[in-house]
């Protein structure tokens, strides 16, 4: 059942759910405010559901920092998760992937009208894949395809990591994956910052019935800032990538979690028809064989916009065959898509793999003048996404064997490879002194 929620106040763009300002909600934050006797809040990064992220300054260090202030709703399992897998033991286990997991610097609470509020101190990042895309100045937003490959490996190496720590992320997409700084944002002045990304834009929150603001309410809420990058102008040494929001995420040997939060295109569909087995590791390997096809191409391998569930289980099997015949006699909307004999109505218009692969990444690739795959890389990333996308949750691959897989191994893996050696290249190149910390760079920030 949706929920109506009354219009309280004049619409503000791009920025949180002004109604969630209520007790259990958000913390009315505003730029300036100086918050756990440290960090100076100098402009907002962005809004989730379920937090709002503000780039703030660490006095005591004198570095940038994201603070992630959660409702007074949240938990603070997201900071306990994180804290773990920063701990020294999963560290040393794997130096690679904990590189690629949101770092916590610090956590504490705020107490405010709304409630008390989980804080955690990460790493500012420039943005997600989703909003690179989305910025893109080609109708067609897309990665360079070495950039691509790169992004898909380091991915695929985030989960390998929090997978053998015994954590399931539980929604991978392009939005909770974000782009690492290619230098440090702390040689620049706060002057400096607002100079080269703008200042901070306080919109009025201006209640519809024309009565004033209660407590918990801000009295201006502010658009984020873009320090992103356009998706077709990342350079391979600038694909370091960030797994962010585990906010959602669960260790199975503890929690049995029969429901995915994940967004429907990239929802696993065990998740749908076996909902009396607990969702595990491989939930995620549905999910980031989504991500990896989305991070190469246009758009998702399972289309969502105004999708039901019901489409979107009739392009799986378009795509990738039928049903276990156990979830196909469970799925009561069959006879709209399919007949008894599961052949597709003829009203359906049935994409097959190759078509797909034509119409969502070689097409639009080839339109914005980006290189395609050749043959042989078709054949292997088919090979894996295929038994990435194995409807029976058992039959998928580990992480760890993904990352073996051919065209992890001789494509993504050697691309990310290049993108993590070349810091030094990096530097240079933006005409940064190798161990620079104090100078504003003044050079190409892009
Ligand atoms: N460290 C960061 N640096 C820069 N931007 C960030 C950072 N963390 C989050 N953001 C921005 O804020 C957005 C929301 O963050 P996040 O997904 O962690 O919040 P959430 O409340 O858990 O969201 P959700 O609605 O997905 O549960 C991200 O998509 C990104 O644009």
């Amino acid at each position: 059942m949706s929920t109506v929620h009354p219009i309280l106040y004049e619409p503000v763009d791009d920025v949180e759910r002004l109604d969630v300002y209520r007790p259990g909600g958000y913390h009315p934050i505003q730029v300036g405010d100086h918050l756990h006797n440290r960090y100076g809040v100098v402009h907002k990064l962005g809004h989730g559901s379920f937090s709002t992220i503000w780039l703030a300054k660490d006095e005591q260090l004198s570095k940038y920092v994201a603070i992630k202030v959660g409702t007074a709703y949240s938990d603070h399992k997201e900071a306990d998760i994180l804290a773990e897998l920063a701990s020294p033991a999963c560290r040393k286990q794997d130096q690679r992937g904990n590189k690629l997991i949101t770092p916590v610097f610090d956590r504490f609470t705020l107490d405010g009208p709304n409630g008390t509020h989980p804080c955690l101190v990460t790493s500012p990042a420039r943005c997600s894949l989703a909003d690179a895309k989305e910025a893109s100045t080609f109708p067609d937003g897309m990665f360079q395809l070495d950039v691509a490959r790169s992004m898909a490996a380091q991915v695929a190496m985030a989960v390998a990591f929090i997978h053998d720590n015994g954590y399931v992320h539980g929604d991978l997409h392009l939005g909770n994956i974000l782009l690492q700084f290619p230098w440090r944002l702390d040689l620049l002045s706060t002057s400096q910052l607002y100079e080269e990304f703008g200042h901070p834009d306080p919109q009025p929150v201006v209640r519809a019935d024309g009565e004033s603001l209660s407590a918990g309410v801000p009295s201006h809420v502010f658009p984020p800032v873009w320090l992103g990058k356009i998706s077709e102008h990342i350079t391979l040494a600038q694909a370091k990538i960030l797994l962010t929001d585990f906010g959602v995420a669960f260790r199975p040997a503890q929690e049995s979690r029969f429901k995915s939060y994940s967004p429907l295109p990239i929802r696993p569909p065990e998740a749908r028809f076996d909902v009396t087995t607990p969702l595990s590791f491989s939930s995620d390997i549905w999910s980031l064989a989504c991500a990896i096809w989305e991070i190469l191409g246009l758009r998702p391998l399972f289309d969502g916009w105004l999708c039901t569930e019901d489409d979107i289980t009739s392009d799986q099997i378009e795509a990738l065959g039928p049903l276990p015949p156990e979830w196909w006699k469970k799925w009561d909307a069959r006879s709209k898509y399919y007949t008894e004999d599961g052949q597709p109505k003829e009203s359906c218009e049935a994409w097959s793999w190759n078509q797909r692969l034509e119409r969502d990444i070689q097409d639009p690739r080839r339109r914005s003048g980006l290189d395609i795959l050749e043959e042989e890389e078709q054949d292997a990333l088919f090979e894996m996404l295929w038994r990435m996308l194995a409807f029976r949750p058992e039959d998928r691959p580990s992480a760890n064997e993904v990352l073996q897989m051919a065209w992890m191994r001789n494509w993504a893996i050697p691309d990310s490879e290049r993108t993590w050696n070349n810091e030094g290249d990096m530097k240079q190149r933006i005409g940064l002194p190798k161990s620079s910390n104090s100078q504003a760079p003044g050079q190409d920030l892009n």
